[in-house]
């Protein structure tokens, strides 16, 4: 999916229907490392794929697994089981895992136990996120595994002799209170050593982020390995411990990324009664600790029923009741709450929120920093966060969200495009959700309303190879808008006309009508269907370009088309290229771009385009073609082609593309509230 640089976001109203979430990243990553050490194949059904799951099925296959996809939603792994780990001596094995601490962690933990020669690196984040605890419990069992840059940070160098014997007779001590992975990377990794002995581990200070200890514990018994407990605070594993793959299993949606629709529910009224939203993949029994993020969100006012595979929200108390509560079981979800807290009266308190500051940045002065730029008033303390949310719809701003490169202050800060001052958003870098979400805003945006109104329209209308369709395509590409080609569905009308063996004249005009109305056109993003048929070419022949300017010429094929043209304006946004965009189709549409190129010009960018198809013709009939076809549009009757009254006037007979492209933007830019 290519994001843009900027998304931005209209104010939003409602949200209704139903979502499917992708699945748990902390479950994926966990099941595909167990599946990586067991015997034998698993087939792993709605495994998240993102960025976090990609570096690490990258790793697993750099280490021998074999990966295959039988279709989209299964992915089988075949496990590395006994097979011998390579020579320390040889050539480092180097695995990059981005920013993915679920694979960081973890890996490093099971190749120091395993045994081999690897070199694992991140990006420059992952660089600066501690691992110093667990790199010193694999040292006390005698692992050879050293630090390549800062100590206490990846990267990481693993040289270690698999027949060395390691300490493994006394139990591993492991610090909790910086980051459970610590202790989830030594419970997943001991087992590989565990055939002969019982090994424990003891967890030294207040484990934090307890909710995903009972992952691990979960999928470990999922693929067979015994263990006793104390609590917290002391974990063994058994004796004689395998591996052992259950053949098929299934990963939960993610109830992180649930905790952002949850809360769009309870944040949104909803047009359809009562219902709200319908959330798909994870249900009231999940086993993911962020689950309990529903408590947070019933306290503050939310309505949520469901069942073991799904939830309902809705909004209930209005405006929602700030809370003052410990987040150190829900440490991501949590995040959600500060997004939350600015729909809340009163002052919303999240404490125990320490681990926030190692994250993908650090959380709680990134939070502080962007709801700030929003209107809301925030004190941040060493492991709190204090949230007042803007006192009324007068001191919300109109606000450009910084994201960090951080997946889930893109997500969370997203909430705030339902502000009740009808106030639109900008979202910087919006990407980052790839990292655990990478269709984020299309669901969002698939279950939110708002009126038709709020929707920006940009209209882009001018004469043939003007370039309209060349700067629409750009322009909503830079945006991350939709795109209407108008042009396309005349000549779709032509052609679905010419295939009914129907004339373009206007006696035929009624049936022509008819067909127009019913056309069954299918877009995708790159082509076009007609009846089920790839039609992509079939109407750019300059036959059917003739034929749709007759056909366009008919007021009944006209008014066919205007509710197809209308049904393109969806969120975020639309840029429209065609004739009468801006003077018939969005009359109150905020840009409206007129674009010319003088004759000659467009007869000579056409004919080059035409060249490059292998299609031969000459500049002097094609520039006589075209100002045929200029003329009858814009002397018809209906709809003629002319500048609307309010239209910028753009000629690109001196202008590149990206000229062209820069000064729509420029316009679009300046008619934009955000603050710098
Ligand atoms: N500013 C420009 N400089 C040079 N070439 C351009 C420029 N803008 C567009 N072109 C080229 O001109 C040709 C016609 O452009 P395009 O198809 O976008 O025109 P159009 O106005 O949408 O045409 P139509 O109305 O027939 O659909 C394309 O090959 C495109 O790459
Ligand atoms: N809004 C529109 C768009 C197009 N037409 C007509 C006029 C053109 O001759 C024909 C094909 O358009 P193109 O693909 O060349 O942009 O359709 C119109 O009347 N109104």
């Amino acid at each position: 999916m290519d994001y843009p640089a900027f998304l931005d976001i209209p104010a939003l109203q409602g949200v209704a229907g139903r979502v499917r979430l992708p699945g748990s990243k902390s479950i994926s990553n966990r099941v595909l490392l167990l599946a990586a050490l067991s015997e034998g194949s698993t087939e792993i059904r709605g495994l998240l794929h993102s960025d976090d799951t990609r570096v690490m099925l990258d790793a697993l296959r750099r280490l021998g697994c074999t990966v295959q996809t039988p279709d989209a939603d299964r992915l089988c792994l075949g496990g590395l089981g006994a097979s011998p780990p390579p020579p320390h001596t040889g050539a480092p094995v180097k695995l990059f895992l981005g920013n993915a601490g679920t694979a960081m962690r973890p890996l490093a933990a099971a190749l120091a136990l395993r045994g081999g020669h690897y070199e694992l690196s991140g990006v420059a984040r992952m660089h600066e996120r501690p691992i110093g605890d667990l790199v010193q419990a694999l040292q006390q069992l005698g692992c050879a595994i050293e630090y390549l840059g800062t100590p206490g940070f990846p990267p990481l160098r693993i040289r270690q002799d698999a027949a060395a014997p390691l300490a493994l007779d006394r139990a591993i001590r492991v610090r909790g209170d910086v980051s459970s992975q610590f202790l989830t990377a030594l419970l997943m990794a001991l087992p590989q050593r565990a055939q002969q002995r019982e090994l424990s581990i003891e967890v030294v200070g207040e484990l934090i982020s307890k909710p995903y200890i009972d992952i691990t514990l979960a999928l470990l018994e999922r693929f067979g390995i015994a263990l006793r407990r104390d609590g917290y605070r002391r974990f063994t594993i058994l004796a004689g411990s395998r591996y052992h793959s259950p053949g098929v299993l299934q990963v939960e949606a993610d109830a992180s990324s649930a905790s952002y629709f949850i809360a769009a529910g309870a944040i949104a009224a909803s047009d359809t009664g009562q219902k709200g939203l319908k959330i798909e993949g994870v249900g009231l029994t999940s086993i993911q600790g962020d689950i309990r993020f529903i408590d947070a969100a019933r306290a503050m006012g939310a309505k949520i029923t469901g069942d073991a595979h799904s939830l309902q929200v809705r909004r209930g108390r209005w405006p929602l009741k700030a809370i003052s509560l410990d987040c150190n079981h829900i440490p991501d979800a949590a995040m959600t709450l500060a997004a939350m807290a600015l729909y809340a009266e009163g002052t919303t308190e999240l404490t125990n929120i320490a681990s926030w500051r190692v994250k993908e940045t650090d959380r709680i002065a990134a939070m502080a920093a962007e709801l700030g730029r929003l209107g809301a008033h925030c004190e941040a303390g060493e492991d709190y966060l204090r949230i007042t949310p803007p006192g009324d719809a007068a001191h919300w701003r109109a606000a450009s969200i910084r994201t960090y490169d951080d997946h889930r202050m893109a997500m969370c800060l997203s909430l705030a495009a339902f502000n009740p001052a009808g106030l639109p958003l900008r979202i910087l870098e919006p990407g980052c959700v790839a990292k655990t979400f990478p269709g984020y805003f299309d669901a969002l945006l698939g279950v939110a309303q708002t009126a038709a109104e709020r929707i920006p329209v940009i209209c882009i209308d001018g004469p043939t190879a003007s370039g309209k369709g060349t700067l629409a395509a750009a322009v909503a590409a830079r945006l991350g808008y939709h795109l209407l080609d108008s042009g396309a569905l005349y000549r779709l009308t032509a052609l679905s006309a010419a295939q009914h063996g129907v004339g373009p004249q206007a006696a035929n005009e009624a049936v022509l009508a008819e067909l127009a109305a019913s056309l069954p056109v299918r877009f995708d993003a790159t082509r076009v269907w007609l009846a089920g048929q790839d039609v992509s070419e079939a109407i750019r022949t300059e036959q059917i370009g003739m034929q749709a300017s007759q056909v366009s010429q008919l007021p009944l094929v006209r008014s066919a088309l205007v509710a197809l043209q209308h049904g393109f304006r969806r969120l975020p946004g639309l840029v429209a290229d065609g004739r009468d965009m801006g003077t018939v189709i969005f009359p109150q549409a905020p840009l409206k771009i007129y674009l010319t190129a003088s004759a000659q010009c467009r007869a000579e960018r056409r004919h080059k385009q035409l060249i490059s198809k292998g299609i031969s013709t000459t500049i002097a009939d094609l520039r006589a073609d075209l100002e045929a076809r200029d003329a009858r549009d814009m002397q018809r009757q209906s709809a003629p082609l002319k500048p609307a009254e309010d239209a910028l006037l753009l000629d690109s007979s001196e202008l590149t593309i990206d000229e062209t492209v820069d000064r729509v933007l420029g316009w679009w830019q300046a008619r934009q509230p955000f603050a710098h």
